[in-house]
């Protein structure tokens, strides 16, 4: 046995889910955590850093912070592919993402209490939200908002730009919902807004979950953990696959440096590696037997459920002119990132109480974009494996538009809110006209179509192909993460997502990290309290 590569778990990454289980289980200063991560620290590096980077980050910086990774061609989309990518560094996707801090809202979690229990439900993760965030923003709400976690949230800018001024109130008069202050408030979930919450420090510097879960407090440069922590974060190593015994998670396998290192876990192998976690499973026998057993894989548990329910939001752009004495961001807070936004709900008026659009402002000087996405796609998706080479890449279909409701519910969110939205924002200044796409389209079903299908673009919301829902739902983990059919593996980040979040992911993937994280911590100290103590009393 390799003494000294033997913590009591094992943690496979340093994104949101991974960073925040490593610092959590660590803070007892007696239970010891292994982190592997494939990329390194760049917490440092001014690209990653500098807020004003965010937007064109992926652009600018691929090879250097991203998994090179490319999805399969959609169908429904004219065999057009898209990156299927994440961060590869510490911090995982947080270090070089939008920064838009959204957590899912009550509708949301009511699903995720409905089919996992109580730990789920919009209570908790209201509670354990307030736990992680501290909340920079215009409203002082103890209900709903948390001011001393870890979690820098920064809601900018202070003084909204007329440009954003303009979109907030056509989108207003557009929809007839009024002005929201804070969408990640329960009670107000829905409305355009002036201001969006990002991930950063009160200084406009990214806050990731590596500056937040993983700084200089926690450990030191070359990853050990200081005052007694028992955390040790090695970067560059690439995590093969876990090893068993019987149907027991012993340890991992890892590349570093070009050799292949073995550690092990007395506790349990927690894997936090986000799009890459199914293929982990897959190669270490955890998955479908009709794929694993022709790659020649063995099989430790067939499970058909894994990498299956892929989901994603859609993402589409309307373009409008802008009035040149606008400005789209205020010169004094560049970092504000968006030029106002909504969260809105199905165009049609079903469901009115919950959120199905998402509408993002980004400006310049001559244009204002709205990105849009679809929050509540039917259409799903599949990873798989085409061998038993651990670099090989993974077959990612999306699926985007394979179920035609999605592509109708596009077409109505063009023809009801863009085109409203345009008329309003025309008659308040007629210097805002849109122009793609043009009105004469979006009145034509065909040309809408076509428009749709080109202008479409890939998110990075990618969310639930590994389900945590009982197998006989399309399960692959229970409600506290545990794989199914094996013992001491977990899978703990966004891939667990049961049902699709209504806004972006990372928010969701803190919040399970840190579930689970306690539900470890609460495992350990219960065996130490009176029986009659409940337990929510050590719940939260
Ligand atoms: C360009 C872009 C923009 C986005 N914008 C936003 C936004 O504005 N707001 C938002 O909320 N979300 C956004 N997202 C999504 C968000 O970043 C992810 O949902 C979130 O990071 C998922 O967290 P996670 O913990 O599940 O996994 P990840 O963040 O993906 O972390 C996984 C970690 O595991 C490591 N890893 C993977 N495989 C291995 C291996 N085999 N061995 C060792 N280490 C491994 C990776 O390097 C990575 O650090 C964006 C994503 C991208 C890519």
């Amino acid at each position: 046995m390799n003494r000294k590569l033997t913590f009591d778990y094992i943690v496979v990454g340093t994104g949101p889910a991974g960073a925040v289980i490593a610092k959590t289980l660590t803070d007892n200063k007696k239970t010891s955590v292994l982190v592997l991560e494939a990329g390194e620290n760049n917490d440092h590096d001014t690209a990653i850093r500098d807020s004003s980077n965010a937007a064109e980050l992926e652009e600018n910086f691929f090879p250097q912070y991203f998994w090179q990774g490319e999805g399969v061609p959609q169908q429904g989309l004219d065999d057009r592919a898209f990156e299927w990518t994440t961060g590869r560094l510490s911090g995982g996707g947080s270090s070089i993402n939008g920064e838009q801090y959204v957590r899912p809202t009550s509708a949301v979690f009511r699903e995720w209490e409905k089919l996992l229990g109580p730990l789920w439900s919009p209570r908790r993760a209201v509670l354990r939200f307030k736990r992680l965030e501290d909340y920079n923003g215009r409203t002082r709400n103890k209900a709903a908002r948390g001011f001393n976690g870890r979690l820098d949230i920064r809601q900018a800018p202070l003084k909204p730009t007329r440009m954003a001024r303009k979109l907030t109130a056509a989108i207003e008069r557009a929809t007839g919902l009024p002005e929201i202050l804070d969408y990640n408030d329960p009670k107000t979930p829905i409305g355009p807004f002036t201001r969006w919450q990002l991930y950063q420090d009160p200084n406009g510097l990214r806050e990731s979950s590596s500056t937040a879960f993983l700084s200089s407090d926690i450990m030191t440069s070359s990853g050990h953990g200081v005052n007694g922590r028992r955390l040790r974060v090695i970067y560059k190593t690439t995590v093969l696959r876990v090893l068993f015994s019987n149907k027991r998670a012993v340890g991992v396998q890892f590349l570093q440096e070009g050799r292949c290192v073995t550690a092990l876990a007395r506790k349990k192998v927690i894997i936090s590696a986000g799009i890459n976690s199914p293929q982990l499973l897959m190669l270490s026998g955890v998955g479908p037997g009709k794929m694993l057993k022709p790659a020649g894989i063995p099989v430790i548990f067939n499970n058909p459920n894994v990498g299956k329910r892929l989901k994603n939001h859609s993402l589409n752009f309307a373009v409008f002119t802008v009035n040149p004495s606008d400005q789209a961001l205020p010169a004094s807070d560049p970092d504000a990132l968006y030029t106002g936004g909504a969260f809105l709900p199905d165009p049609t008026g079903a469901n009115p109480g919950r959120r199905a659009v998402q509408l993002i402002g980004i400006g310049s000087e001559d244009t204002l974009t709205l990105a849009i996405l679809y929050l509540r796609p039917k259409s799903r998706g599949n990873i798989r494996i085409q061998n038993n080479d651990p670099l090989k890449i993974v077959l990612a279909d999306e699926g985007f538009l394979s179920n035609p409701e999605d592509l109708e519910a596009i077409k109505n969110i063009f023809k009801i809110y863009v085109k409203n939205i345009a008329a309003e924002l025309e008659a308040i200044d007629p210097s805002y006209k849109l122009v793609s796409p043009g009105l004469d389209v979006i009145d034509n079903d065909a040309e809408l179509e076509q428009y749709i299908k080109e202008n479409f673009d890939h998110n990075h919301h990618q969310q639930s192909f590994l389900r945590m829902a009982p197998l006989n739902k399309g399960g692959v983990v229970d409600a506290r993460g545990n794989v199914h059919g094996v013992k001491n593996l977990m899978v703990a980040d966004a891939s667990i997502i049961p049902y699709t979040v209504d806004g972006n992911t990372s928010a969701a993937a803190f919040l399970i990290g840190y579930t689970i994280a306690r539900q470890l911590q609460n495992k350990r100290r219960k065996k130490h309290i009176p029986s009659k103590l409940a337990f929510e009393e050590f719940e939260e």
